[in-house]
């Protein structure tokens, strides 16, 4: 381990509170260190009475309890937890929201895709597999990686939330589970359009605003490869590819539905990334925007940059086909 936790400079902790953090620079076992030092910057073990090695054994059985699979791997959830955890600082989330709700989006980040098996809601359901029978084909996956960390919380060793009042166990509970679930993509207009209607009157000491809030800034974190430098995000999509095309390769043996966007035959990287950041990366980061201004320069520059990227690689695949088809 090169990092121990007492290597852990100045320097590197300020730089992990920005979105320009590169995670391929770093071991796992170095990002286990950082998560550590995200739950202890943000005041979570004295403020809730946290040891610190109940939170070492938590965190390394949150690691233990992601699958090695392309993208939804424990890399994904460093990232996602990263994101939030600079997107906390840049927002001065801490001056507006109590300390219990940003316990509540960090752990969230970290667990939100909890033993992820690396085939989506589509296909859990049209296989009937035992997540789908399980919950009812109601968010499978999002069901499942909350049931996972409480699995995980409920050991009194990695337990972080023993300590807690029960009201505010219940507290955090109840946030968890409102964060993880809406991690799913099919619920994401329907939060979005929540946000937009309270974003101009958004007020920090209603219950309902917070709530979005919180479940639109996990959202935000979960997607957020693209708001990094192209050279830390482009390798996070060829990874995405990978999973959805083992998907759709099962898919097709199977003879299950093939999702037209995780087709290998028919999705190409940069038409697919152009209408993603359109059609769902630039709506929601511009409405957060609206709400915290700063983040113009920190997060949507980058993804406009990202859109303009994709775009000349989407004209120079057309023109280079014209140029065979010719
Ligand atoms: C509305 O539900 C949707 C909408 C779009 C997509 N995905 C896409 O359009 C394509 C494949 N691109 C894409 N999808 C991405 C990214 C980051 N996360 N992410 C993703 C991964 C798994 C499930 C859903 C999404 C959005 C990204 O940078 N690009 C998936 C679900
Ligand atoms: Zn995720």
């Amino acid at each position: 381990l090169h990092l121990s936790s007492l290597q852990v400079t100045e320097e590197l902790r300020e730089h992990l509170k920005t979105p320009i953090f590169d995670n391929w620079q770093w071991e796992e076992a170095e990002m286990l260190v950082l998560l550590q030092v995200m739950f202890t910057d943000l005041d979570f073990l004295v403020a809730f009475h946290i040891e610190l090695e109940v939170l070492q054994n938590f965190l390394l059985e949150v690691y233990c309890h992601y699958n090695n699979i392309p993208f939804h791997n424990f890399q994904h959830c460093f990232c996602v937890t990263q994101m939030m955890y600079g997107l906390i600082w840049l927002t001065d989330l801490r001056g507006k929201l109590a300390t219990i709700d940003l316990l509540i989006m960090l752990t969230s980040a970290l667990c939100h895709d909890l033993d992820h098996p690396g085939y989506n809601n589509v296909y859990q359901i049209n296989a009937q597999t035992d997540l789908a029978l399980r919950y009812n084909d109601i968010s499978p996956l999002e069901n499942h990686h909350c049931a996972v960390a409480f699995g995980i919380l409920s050991k009194p060793e990695c337990n972080i939330l023993k300590n807690l009042s029960s009201d505010q166990y219940k507290h955090v509970r109840a946030g968890m589970i409102k964060c993880i679930l809406a991690t799913d993509m099919a619920k994401h207009n329907e939060i979005l359009n929540k946000f937009k209607v309270m974003q101009p009157v958004f007020d920090f000491t209603n219950k309902d605003h917070k709530e979005v809030l919180m479940k639109i800034m996990v959202k935000v974190s979960d997607i957020s490869n693209e708001a990094r430098p192209m050279a830390v995000a482009e390798p996070w999509l060829d990874c995405l590819l990978q999973e959805f095309f083992n998907q759709s390769d099962t898919e097709k043996l199977k003879g299950l539905p093939v999702t037209p966007f995780m087709d290998r035959d028919k999705v190409s990287k940069p038409s697919s990334q152009t209408s993603f950041i359109r059609f769902v990366l630039l709506p929601l980061f511009t409405e957060l925007t609206k709400l915290f201004p700063c983040l113009e320069q920190h997060i949507l520059e980058p993804v406009r940059r990202a859109l303009n990227y994709y775009s000349e690689m989407e004209r120079a695949s057309k023109d280079e086909k014209e140029l065979f088809c010719f």
